[in-house]
């Protein structure tokens, strides 16, 4: 650097004398006065001493030049400058770092986890974050009731209908400050475009982690609180095959399931002293684990009943699809392992995935081989289920398999799944579900028309035409015959005797051939005469004839 600038000190020193210099030597230089020859001296000096620094002209020679002493000199002035300024960045950083960490305590929560939700809950429903002027405001998800906009009261039915709740949550651009038990907490919710998920992170100006225990914990309970009548349900995806909180569901009550006798109770029961046995079993030495498998006809009840187990029982539902893409034996593994200790874990259609046989393990098979096996293999199955039978058994009671999980696998194919699957141990409970039985049909016409029907009511209306419900327009014996299929939700069926409606209920059932149509299609069957329950019991007949499943019954009787 030195170099350089004396370099330019002795340029421009030179260069006014350079047209004199020029001048001199030119035929012109006897005119010129003579006080110039001063001015000549100085400048042939000046240029003397420049030609003497020979300043070089290409660039191997420049950096040699730039190499000098006090050129090196100069860099070293640069460099401790430079490393001091970076020094005192980091020690600012790293102090403010571990202020943070011995006074601040700060908890990340990722959205695919369901305290993500509690948190938000919490947060959107605390009076201060209403105060805030900054909010993300969100149409989906979440199912925050304290924080959703109010639906104004006037608004036309279906517009209402059709209009999700608005809800303010905390925006990604801003953060969030406010006070916790005399604490001061900061939040900030930041956003994964990679991964579609957002994280949201909490800080609390205390070195007490219990003031974070309790923050959690009423957290949880405010919105557990909010769903005492719900059940939570959790899918695995996402990049990183995940528990994925995808909904929340009212509980169903269990007899609104409407089996043979006694085998709700029976699995109710069950389940219940299962729940209560830990001990029993480690006393024993067996795995604390139970299996159910639910195999029949499709529309029986085997799922609906499930779902009525987990609200009975108060757990959540854990839903393991086998065929999901990407899922391989390792992820299996992975996620039944990671099932939370209490929860009912369902595999529905368990024969999907094994359609191509009975094989242990797929992949020494080759794919024209799994399609000879079962003609309704289809390449879908074939391309898409990386989980082998092997991997689904050690899966289910390898030593990382959940303890204190009940398991609910349903198949329409009981005969096709292999017996390792099936033997006790793994599913230790085996149920059919049937086609209805006039029982059944019974009991569903009643649950259907008259689920609360007072045991007091006497009124024998057979005549009546009041409803006794605030729907005076439907007369519940001139009604007319459907113009389409279903009628509105709003109306109730009439206001019926408990002798009428055993009577009527039991001409329904009288009018269903036994086990030959689905639950599922009685549903939806009455579904049709949703207020009319006497047109419904005098069109049955005529309905279970058109009916394809009725069709294929009356082909098989009359083949007998
Ligand atoms: N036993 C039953 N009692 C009351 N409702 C039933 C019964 N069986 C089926 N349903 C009704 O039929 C519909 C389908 O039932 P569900 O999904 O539980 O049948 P599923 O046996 O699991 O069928 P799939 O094997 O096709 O999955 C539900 O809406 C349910 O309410």
């Amino acid at each position: 650097m030195g170099s350089l600038f004396q370099f330019n000190q002795l340029t421009s020193a030179a260069l006014p004398a350079l047209p004199i210099l020029l001048l001199s030597n030119n035929s012109v230089e006897t005119t010129l006065p003579a006080q110039n020859d001063t001015l000549i001296d100085a400048a042939q000096n000046t240029m003397a001493s420049a030609t003497r620094l020979k300043m070089p002209t290409d660039f191997p020679s420049l950096l040699t030049f730039t190499h000098t002493f006090s050129a090196l000199r100069d860099y070293l002035k640069l460099i401790v400058l430079g490393g001091s300024f970076e020094a005192l960045r980091r020690l600012y950083s790293a102090s403010y770092r571990s202020l943070v960490d011995r006074f601040f305590i700060t908890a990340t929560f990722e959205s695919e986890d369901v305290s993500y939700e509690w948190m938000l809950f919490w947060l959107s429903s605390r009076p201060q974050f209403r105060r805030f002027r900054d909010f993300s405001v969100s149409t989906g998800g979440l199912s925050l009731d304290e924080s959703a906009l109010e639906i104004d009261d006037n608004m036309d039915e279906g517009l209402r209908q059709r209009t999700r709740p608005v809800r303010y949550l905390p925006s990604y651009s801003s953060s969030y400050w406010m006070w916790y038990k005399g604490r001061y907490i900061t939040i900030s919710r930041t956003r994964d475009d990679s991964r579609y998920s957002s994280t949201l992170r909490i800080t609390i100006f205390s070195r007490d982690r219990s003031i974070l225990d309790s923050l959690i914990l009423e957290a949880r309970q405010n919105w557990l609180s909010e769903r005492t009548d719900k059940i939570e349900i959790y899918a695995c995806g996402g990049f990183d095959i995940d528990w994925n909180h995808v909904a929340s569901r009212s509980k169903r009550p269990l007899n609104s399931i409407i089996l043979d006798d006694g085998i709700s109770e029976f699995l109710l029961h069950d389940a219940r002293d299962f729940m209560k046995s830990r001990q029993w079993y480690a006393d024993r030495g067996i795995p604390f684990r139970r299996g159910y498998l639910l195999y029949g006809v499709p529309g029986s009840g085997k799922t609906s009943i499930i779902h009525s187990l987990a609200g009975e029982l108060g757990l959540d539902i854990y839903i393991i699809s086998l065929s999901k893409t990407g899922l391989d034996d390792c992820a299996l593994n992975a996620l039944i392992s990671s099932l939370p200790e209490h929860c009912i874990a369902i595999m529905e259609d368990i024969d999907a995935a094994f359609t191509h046989g009975l094989t242990r393990d797929r992949t020494d098979m080759k794919l024209e081989d799994l399609r000879h096996r079962d003609a309704v293999f289809s390449d879908a199955v074939v391309k898409d289920t990386q989980i082998t039978l092997s991997g689904l058994l050690n899966a289910l009671d390898g030593v990382s398999a959940q303890e204190g999980r009940l398991l609910f696998a349903t198949t329409n194919r009981y005969h096709s799944l292999d017996p390792a699957l099936i033997r006790p141990g793994r599913m230790d409970i085996h149920i059919e579900f049937r086609l209805a039985s006039r029982y059944q049909a019974r009991e569903l016409y009643k649950r259907f028309y008259f689920p609360d029907a007072p045991d007091e009511v006497t009124m024998d209306d057979e005549a009546s035409s009041d409803s006794g419900y605030d729907t005076p327009t439907i007369d519940p014996i001139d009604d007319e015959p459907p113009k389409y299929n279903g009628t509105t939700h709003l109306a109730r069926a009439p206001k019926l005797s408990k002798k009428k409606i055993e009577q009527l209920a039991e001409q329904f059932a009288a009018r269903i051939p036994e086990r030959k149509l689905s639950m599922a299609s009685l549903q939806g069957y009455l579904m049709s005469y949703k207020t009319r329950p006497f047109q419904a019991v005098d069109d049955v007949e005529r309905w279970v004839e058109d009916t394809r499943e009725g069709q294929d019954w009356r082909a098989t009787a009359d083949k007998a």
